[in-house]
């Protein structure tokens, strides 16, 4: 199971709470340097953080999601295995960060600050109030701007990153936790997404809170495509993001005739099945070109679950 390392970020966490719902001690947590690097691992699982309840959606992931759009269904390389691979369950992970520093690092000394950058955004208010003169450095994960403390030449410590508190039990001699909660406010969620591939793997094993109303995902090719699609089904959430170059001018990527102009945009959907006739209008949604089905949330884990993990 692959996901955003090193070990001691909220993804690790999310990867075990994940793992715990399948009946296979085998499964191996695999670390990866990126977003993009986790989605594109061969892996049978990956791991991706979606959306946070302060930041909104994680853009990384987003544009990692509805590249699927720009691969020709015949694609044997790189993108075979992300094809194949649908998401099948999700949850929402509260978090909470800390401001670390090397050990005696003093509040007042702090120049600079490191984090990926949901966990600078979603600590904003804090910065601004406690460190305001401080540099915002974005690095790939909270853990791994954690680490980078380590191999600081500068030993005089002043710097810190804002992380999860779970790294505190990897380096216990050389960090230490200046400030608890640094977020804005104290229910801040990220909500992560498992992608399994459709070969091998068992499915899940249903949650104590077993979904009976699963959601689904769709990545729209083009705005015209929202109406068709909001017609018959309930959405529960719309992201949009920018449509990137077209790296193959052989492969359309759905914007050329459709006079969007100067912001051609892609969007993941996310509906409900609980509409009435929900099978029919799934079936409708497949028909659709432009629309390519990523996968159904078959249930999410409670804070209960997480909670004794
Ligand atoms: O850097 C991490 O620890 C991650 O797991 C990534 C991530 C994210 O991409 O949103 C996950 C949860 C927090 O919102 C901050 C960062």
């Amino acid at each position: 199971m692959a996901y955003l390392g090193p070990r001691g970020t909220y993804g690790e966490q999310a990867a075990r709470a994940f793992a715990s719902r399948y009946n296979d001690s085998s499964i191996d947590l695999i670390p990866c340097p990126s977003i993009s690097e986790v989605y594109s691992h061969p892996a049978d699982f990956v791991v991706l953080p979606l959306e946070n309840t302060l930041q909104g959606g994680v853009v990384e992931t987003l544009d990692n999601l509805l590249s699927i759009l720009l691969t020709p269904p015949s694609e044997s390389s790189r993108d075979a295995h992300t094809r194949r691979r649908k998401i099948v369950m999700d949850l929402a992970l509260p978090i909470r960060h800390c401001l670390v520093a090397k050990k005696g690092t003093k509040l007042e000394d702090i120049r600079w600050i490191r984090s990926h950058e949901q966990a600078l955004g979603q600590s904003a208010q804090f910065l601004s109030r406690h460190l305001p003169a401080a540099s915002l450095q974005p690095y790939p994960s909270t853990a791994r701007a954690a680490v980078s403390l380590l191999s600081e030449a500068d030993s005089s410590g002043r710097g810190a990153a804002l992380c999860s508190k779970a790294i505190m039990s990897l380096y216990p001699a050389e960090l230490e936790v200046l400030f608890e909660g640094t977020q804005a406010i104290e229910n801040n969620f990220t909500r992560f997404l498992l992608l399994q591939r459709d070969t091998h793997a068992p499915p899940p094993t249903p949650t104590s809170s077993h979904n009976s109303h699963p959601t689904h995902f769709y990545a729209l090719r083009n705005a015209s495509l929202l109406a068709p699609v909001l017609s018959v089904v309930k959405p529960i959430e719309i992201h949009s993001r920018p449509c990137p170059p077209n790296p193959n001018p052989h492969i359309s990527n759905g914007h050329k005739d459709e006079g969007e102009g100067l912001f051609p945009t892609w969007y993941l959907v996310e509906i409900s099945s609980v509409a009435q006739g929900e099978e029919d209008n799934d079936d409708g949604m497949r028909s659709l070109d432009g629309v390519v089905c990523l996968g159904s949330t078959a249930g999410r884990m409670t804070p209960e679950e997480l909670a004794v993990l």
